[in-house]
């Protein structure tokens, strides 16, 4: 692999693949997220896709105009989408204060499951060539939170970006009781599970 680029201005995305020793670029799909799907997983999947095939098209289009470019690349693109599920409903990112409140009063206390969809498209010197897609699901439970801590949460702002309104690499780390499953799928990107499944399609990115 030549080039690797992640299609996500998740500054913790950007972390993760930081943190495992991996050289890529980042360039954030901007495209409208269209849902079609009504189970997590599939939703999840189905982001994941848009976002890396917007961006693969770029590439792709940057290619065929720029023939003075001879070397062959083979480059992936990565796109990935979180969100929170609990009690029959998808949390994604709150559209305001209130609404991260409202989730956060739903989370507390209670198991809910986080659904990261991963998807890899792969470009070569003559375009998109292939594409790999998965989902890996963590279970978190959270203490029961009071309304004041909540209040407090949601006030140092921390939600607003995040899906299901918490952080789990952050403040609300105080609030979680037990985790099951892939703490970094819960952060943005299952990176193990995303080098496992490379390796499987006989991609390894052991670059160090
Ligand atoms: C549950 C949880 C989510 N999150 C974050 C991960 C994701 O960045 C975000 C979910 O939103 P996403 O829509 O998956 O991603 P994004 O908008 O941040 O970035 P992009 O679409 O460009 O890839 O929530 C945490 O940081 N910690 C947590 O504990």
């Amino acid at each position: 692999m030549n080039q690797i680029i992640l299609a996500s201005g998740s500054p913790r995305r950007k972390e993760l693949l930081e943190q495992i020793g991996l050289e890529f670029e980042i360039c954030p799909a901007k495209g409208e997220e269209i849902i079609t799907k009504t189970i997590p997983e599939e939703v999840v999947m189905e982001l994941s896709r848009q976002k890396a095939e917007e961006v693969a098209g770029m590439v792709s289009a940057y290619g065929e105009n720029h023939s003075e470019l001879t070397t062959p690349q083979d480059i992936l693109v990565i796109g990935a989408d979180t969100v929170v599920a609990y009690d029959g409903q998808i949390l994604g990112k709150p559209k305001d204060r209130e609404h991260a409140m409202e989730m956060l009063r739903m989370l507390s206390g209670h198991t809910h499951s986080v659904y990261t969809g991963v998807t890899c498209v792969f470009i070569d010197k003559k375009g998109r060539c292939g594409e790999h897609i998965f989902y890996e699901k963590t279970d978190v439970t959270m203490y029961p939170m009071t309304e004041t801590e909540i209040q407090r949460y949601v006030d140092t702002g921390e939600p607003m970006d995040k899906a299901g309104s918490y952080g789990i690499q952050g403040r609300c780390a105080i609030h979680v009781k037990e985790i099951r499953g892939d703490y970094n799928n819960v952060v943005g990107l299952p990176v193990s599970r995303l080098y496992q499944e490379l390796l499987g399609i006989g991609i390894d990115l052991y670059l160090w």
